[in-house]
C-alpha cells in the first residue's frame, strides 16, 4: 500500500519532491523540451497550493554526456509553468542547500542542483545503504516528508529514489500514482491484447516479449524497428550487411538467438515485418522480405505498406494495445510512415497505452497523442510491463508512516 498526496498534511510541511525532468538539452546547455517538466506540474502546483514548502530533486543526463548540465534552466521554466517564482540553488545536500530549504515559506518552491553531480547518485545501492549516503544524510534533517513523482527513474536504485523513502514519511506524487495505476493493472485490460515492440532497446523488448507471452498476457506481439529487424534475422531473412552490422555494433548479436528461441516457443503469436523500407537514390524504397537482401549499404529503416496492412488486420479485433518504441527511424521524414500509421491506428483501439519517453515526445511532435495513457517512462515502463518490481516503488511501499491497508 503506497501513501499518496491525499494522505499528506501539506500545509507548512517541508517536502523533498523527486521528479524526473531528464530532458533534451540544447547547444547552450539549456532545456530544449519541457514535456517532462509539464508532466510534474500537477503534483508541484498541488503541493505549493496546499501550502507546502517544496524542495525539488532531480537528475539531468549522465556523467560525461553533453546533456549532463545544471538544473538552472529547468527552474526557470518551472517558474513559468507554475506561475510563481521558483528559486534555484547550485547545491544538493550541503549547508547551502539546507539553508535554501530552511528559508522556504509556505507555498515556496526551490530546485536543488542536479543530483548526479555527486558520484553516489550515479550508483545503485540497497535502500538501507542508500540511506547512509551524503545526499540522504545531508537532507534528512531539513525535510519533513518525501514525495516521489519520478516514475521514469523508478527502475534505478539510487539514493534520492530509495534512500530518502527509507528515512522519511513518503508519498507517491500524482504522476507516480497514475503510472502505477495504469501499468500495474495491465492484466485487467480487455482482450484481445496486442503488444507492439519497436525501437532500439532490443534486449529489454525481448524480455518484455518473453514475459507477456509466457504469462499469456499477449494475444499477439507485433515487431518493428530494430526489434523487428532482429526477429527477421532470427527467422532466417538476410537483411544485408548494413542492418546486420548495426545490430552487431549495438552489441545485440546474441539477441538474435533469444529471438529465435522465442519464435520456436511462441511463433504463432509473434508477427514479423513482411517488408522493409530502405533509402535508394535518396528516396524511400520498399522491399518485400522475399526481395531481400537489399543493395549494399542499404539498411532496413522502417516497416513498409504490406506490413502495415498485415498489422492493421490484427489490430482490427484488438481491445487493448500496448506500444513501446517507434516502428522506424522517425527522425528522418522518409521513415516516419511506419510510426505515423501504426501509432495512428492504435489510437482507434479502446485502450491504448504507450511506453517510451522519447517516443512519446516524438509522437506529440507528429501530432498523434490521442492515447488512453502515455507513460513518462521508457525503461521504467518496460520493467513494469514484465511485472517486475521497481526499486523506487518498493521503497515507497516499505516507507515509514504508511496508511493502514483499509484506509
Ligand atoms: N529500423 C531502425 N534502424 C535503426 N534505428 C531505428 C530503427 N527503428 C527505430 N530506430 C530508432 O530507435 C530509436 C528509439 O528507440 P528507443 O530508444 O527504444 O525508444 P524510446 O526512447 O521511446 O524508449 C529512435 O532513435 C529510432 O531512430
Ligand atoms: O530518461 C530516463 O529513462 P528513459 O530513457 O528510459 O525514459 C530516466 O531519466 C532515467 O535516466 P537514466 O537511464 O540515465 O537512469
Amino acid at each position: 500500500m503506497i501513501a499518496t498526496l491525499d494522505d499528506l498534511d501539506v500545509e507548512g510541511t517541508t517536502v523533498g519532491v523527486r521528479v524526473d525532468v531528464n530532458s533534451p538539452i540544447d547547444d547552450d546547455g539549456r532545456l530544449a523540451d519541457d514535456a517532462r517538466l509539464r508532466a510534474h506540474v500537477d503534483t508541484l502546483s498541488e503541493l505549493v497550493d496546499r501550502g507546502g514548502r517544496v524542495a525539488v530533486l532531480a537528475h539531468q543526463g549522465r556523467p560525461g554526456g553533453d546533456d549532463f548540465v545544471s538544473l538552472e534552466s529547468h527552474a526557470d521554466r518551472l517558474s513559468e509553468l507554475l506561475g510563481q517564482p521558483v528559486d534555484y540553488v547550485d547545491a544538493t545536500f550541503t549547508e547551502a542547500a539546507r539553508e535554501a530549504i530552511r528559508g522556504l515559506g509556505n507555498g515556496d518552491c526551490v530546485v536543488l542542483e542536479n543530483t548526479r553531480f555527486y558520484s553516489e547518485e550515479y550508483m545503485e545501492f540497497d535502500p538501507e545503504r542508500a540511506a547512509r549516503t551524503h545526499l540522504v544524510e545531508g537532507l534528512e534533517s531539513v525535510l519533513d516528508a518525501y514525495v516521489n513523482d519520478a516514475f521514469a527513474a523508478a527502475h534505478r536504485s539510487q539514493p534520492s529514489l530509495v534512500g530518502l523513502p527509507t528515512v522519511l514519511p513518503s508519498y507517491a506524487g500524482r504522476v507516480m500514482e497514475s503510472e502505477l495505476d495504469v501499468l500495474g493493472s495491465i492484466e485487467e485490460t480487455d482482450e484481445p491484447r496486442v503488444y507492439v515492440l519497436g525501437g532500439a532497446k532490443v534486449p529489454d523488448s525481448i524480455d518484455v516479449a518473453w514475459s507477456v507471452l509466457e504469462k499469456g498476457l499477449a494475444d499477439h506481439v507485433l515487431t518493428a524497428g530494430v526489434v523487428g529487424n532482429v526477429f527477421l534475422i532470427a527467422d532466417g531473412v538476410d537483411l544485408g550487411d548494413a542492418s546486420s552490422d548495426f545490430i552487431y555494433e549495438q552489441g545485440y548479436w546474441d539477441e538474435i538467438d533469444r529471438a529465435a528461441d522465442l519464435l520456436d516457443a511462441y511463433g504463432d503469436r509473434i508477427a514479423l515485418p513482411r517488408d522493409v523500407a530502405v533509402a535508394r537514390n535518396g528516396e524511400r524504397h520498399e522491399l518485400g522480405v522475399n526481395a531481400l537482401p537489399p543493395g549494399d549499404e542499404e539498411s532496413a529503416m522502417d516497416i513498409g505498406e504490406s506490413t502495415l496492412d498485415y498489422y492493421r488486420r490484427i489490430l482490427d479485433d484488438a481491445e487493448t494495445i500496448i506500444l513501446n518504441g517507434p516502428a522506424g527511424v522517425f527522425e528522418d521524414d522518409r521513415f516516419q510512415t511506419g510510426t505515423r500509421q501504426l501509432y495512428g491506428a492504435a489510437t482507434a483501439i479502446p485502450t491504448s497505452i504507450v511506453g517510451g519517453g522519447d517516443t512519446a515526445s516524438a509522437l506529440r511532435r507528429l501530432g498523434i497523442d490521442d492515447f488512453s495513457h502515455i507513460s513518462t517512462g521508457g525503461g521504467a515502463a518496460l520493467r513494469m510491463l514484465t511485472a517486475e518490481s521497481l526499486p523506487a516503488v518498493t521503497a515507497l511501499e516499505n516507507a515509514p508512516h504508511q496508511p493502514a491497508a483499509d484506509d
